[in-house]
């Protein structure tokens, strides 16, 4: 979806009439049918209000405004346009300071521990984002992308409306950046990133203090949280509090791509703890310095968490983010009927992924149904595989010529650290013993339990190879030479394990080894392949950014007691290109299931009269836009 999404120049914006004065700008062309913000009040003057990321403008209040809010002589005379803080931020030239040295510059961003303030300090042109590209050519990835990381995040921290608008821009740039891989390695050095706080925590230490403190968030109304625990960020395992950069992430996806008010979100950690040493022993760790909370204590945490949150916003819908399996499941199932929640890991990830193996029987040039005949390997069996396992199956079910029961029909094949899953397996999770091999009729391929998956895929021909198991560089060059031979004309490779060190294989060596013909996507952005012949081998991205959005939306939206797998089904079906589709299907579930209870002025009869094309224009129309708002003081 993003990969095809244009990046407007300023040129542009200036056609579609956007921005051109900075009180009362036109609805732009790209929220066509999205409410333009009306007056806002503010309980603040003065400073409080520069300092204030929801509503300042920086150098963009004009004067009435100034006047107003007792601005007048706190910011420098001339009035900038937004459209000119757009650029100033975006495209200024490049620094031609001979001072400018911009090694150090990127020391100083990438490790901020390392005492060199000053010299970034010296560096004078790098608060604009393009210069930051010119100067940093051929320079080491990751030192870059922090780098820009940071500055983002200044801009985040200090003018929200400005950062959004950069953000919904330049959606395919700085999604790398803000979320998944970029977002990984600010996880892993958050604490040494840290300079303001951003979201709220809940630790272990607070408990039986929860039902007060949550009234400590400043907005009066919260409709969508992000909460973690922090124990598997993406496949980079147990980052204890610092985890909080995902929740951040994935809600600044929901202002970009759902158009939820950024003033009505809330990143949460849940801090119980960590079993990762190395942070234990880091004098900077931010977090509770003990070992994880376990079985009812840790229980307990999160129950108190909920009822928290329930008790001040009963409508928010919370979403629930890389939580180590046994968690993720053990919540899932707690918290579903009670709560409007859902795990993102678990259900998010198996949309998309439906998505991209219904994909692949299409690509083959096969009829729908067949996907009951695609033999699949899926290797990694935690949460979000088992999560796809779940789904896919599903839909297998509904598909004709299948047994409702199932019995009978496994067309997977299911792999852990420790091999294929089968019967004989001892001790296995009930969610996965489904998916154990048998040594029935059916069993033609001659494996056994612990199976390699070179083995595996020898033997099966697998037409879809699908990676969730956080392991980087599994499907080595054995392994996808192994997939030429698959039973598929276009066999399907998904290396879905993040961030890009966790790919379980590259696109390169997909069309190298495999061949032209493979379908391939990840899980984090690579880029296309060249093939020769002026063909390209695309690198499609398969990753829950482009689902949950809209399932969060969706349910919002209708006010939905609680989220049903009919929901995510329809939402998975719908996986098009605009979220706020995805958001009127998951809208019309939960109106069809009866749990739409509706929101504000719009009621659930009104929900039910509506047609599809009504619901979609009712939530393209509830979806937030960065645009500044006259802000209107009450003392
Ligand atoms: N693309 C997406 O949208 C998306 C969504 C969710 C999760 N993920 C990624 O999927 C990965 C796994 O997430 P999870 O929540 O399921 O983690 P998890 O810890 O619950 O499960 C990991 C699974 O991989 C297995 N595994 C480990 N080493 C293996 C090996 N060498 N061979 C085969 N299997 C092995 C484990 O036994 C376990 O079953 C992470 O990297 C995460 O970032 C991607
Ligand atoms: O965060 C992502 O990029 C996707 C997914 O939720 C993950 O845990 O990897
Ligand atoms: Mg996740």
């Amino acid at each position: 979806m993003w990969r095809h999404a244009a990046r407007r120049s300023s040129a542009q914006i200036r056609r579609s009439g956007v921005m051109s004065s900075s009180s009362s700008p036109a609805a732009p062309a790209a929220a066509a049918g999205a409410a333009v913000p009306g007056p806002c009040i503010v309980h603040k003057r003065g400073t409080d209000i520069l300092h204030d990321p929801w509503f300042n403008k920086d150098t963009a209040f004009p004067m009435t405004e100034r006047d107003r809010l007792g601005l007048r002589g706190l910011l420098p005379p001339r009035v900038m346009s937004f459209e000119q803080q757009y650029d100033r931020f975006s495209e200024s030239t490049p620094s031609t300071s001979p001072n400018f040295r911009p090694r150090d510059h990127l020391i100083s961003a990438a490790l901020p521990n390392v005492a060199c303030d000053a010299l970034a300090a010296c560096c004078v042109a790098v608060n604009s984002f393009r210069s930051l590209e010119h100067n940093t050519r051929g320079e080491p990835d990751t030192i870059v992308a922090l780098a820009k990381w940071r500055i983002l995040n200044r801009l985040h921290d200090r003018n929200e409306t400005l950062y959004y608008r950069v953000l919904i821009d330049n959606i395919k740039d700085f999604a790398p950046i803000i979320y998944t891989p970029t977002v990984g390695l600010v996880c892993e050095n958050y604490s040494g990133l840290f300079r303001r706080p951003r979201g709220m925590y809940f630790s272990a230490k607070d408990k039986g203090e929860m039902m007060s403190m949550i009234y400590n968030w400043p907005a009066e109304k919260v409709d969508m949280i992000v909460v973690t625990d922090g124990s598997r960020i993406l496949g980079l395992g147990d980052l204890g509090v610092q985890g909080i950069g995902i929740p951040i992430g994935k809600l600044d996806v929901y202002v970009a791509a759902a158009g939820i008010n950024p003033q009505k979100v809330l990143p949460i950690m849940l801090d119980v703890g960590t079993n990762n040493t190395k942070l234990l022993e880091d004098k900077l760790y931010l977090g509770l310095r003990q070992p994880r909370l376990e079985g009812e204590e840790y229980l307990s945490v999160v129950d108190e968490f909920m009822e928290a949150v329930h008790a001040r916003w009963p409508k928010a819908v919370v979403q629930f983010e890389d939580f180590q399996m046994k968690w993720a499941f053990e919540t899932l199932q707690r918290y579903r009927n009670r709560f409007c929640m859902f795990n993102d890991d678990v259900q998010g990830t198996a949309g998309v992924a439906l998505a991209g193996l219904l994909g692949a029987v299409r690509a083959q040039g096969r009829p729908l149904s067949d996907f009951t005949k695609q033999k699949i390997v899926v290797v990694g069996a935690g949460s979000a595989g088992i999560g796809v396992l779940n789904m896919a199956k599903q839909a297998m079910l509904r598909m004709p010529g299948i047994n409702r029961s199932g019995e009978g029909h496994n067309q997977f094949w299911v792999l852990d650290k420790d091999g294929l899953i089968t019967k004989s397996r001892k001790g296995l999770d009930p969610a996965v013993a489904r998916y154990a091999r048998g040594f029935g009729p059916e069993e033609v391929q001659d494996l056994h339990e612990g199976a390699s998956l070179v083995e595996v895929v020898r033997k099966v021909k697998p037409h879809v190879l699908l990676g969730l198991s956080g392991v980087g560089g599994i499907f080595n060059e054995e392994v996808l030479k192994a997939m030429k031979e698959s039973d598929s004309p276009r066999p399907a490779i998904f290396a879905m394990s993040n961030p890009t060190t966790k790919a379980e294989c590259t696109p390169e060596d997909v069309f190298k080894y495999v061949g032209d013909n493979a379908v391939f996507a990840s899980g984090s952005p690579f880029s296309n392949v060249t093939l020769g012949n002026g063909r390209q081998g695309y690198a499609n991205q398969a990753n829950n950014m482009y689902l949950f959005p809209g399932i969060g939306l969706g349910a919002l939206l209708s006010g939905a007691r609680h989220i049903t797998d009919g929901m995510l089904q329809s939402a998975a079906e719908c996986i098009r290109h605009i979220t706020a589709r995805v958001g009127a299907a998951v809208v019309r579930a939960a109106v069809d299931e009866d749990l739409a209870e509706g929101r504000c002025d719009v009621d659930a009869r009104d929900l039910k009269s509506m047609t599809e094309a009504d619901t979609v224009d009712f939530v393209a129309r509830k979806m937030w836009y960065p645009i500044y708002s006259p802000l209107v003081n009450d003392k």
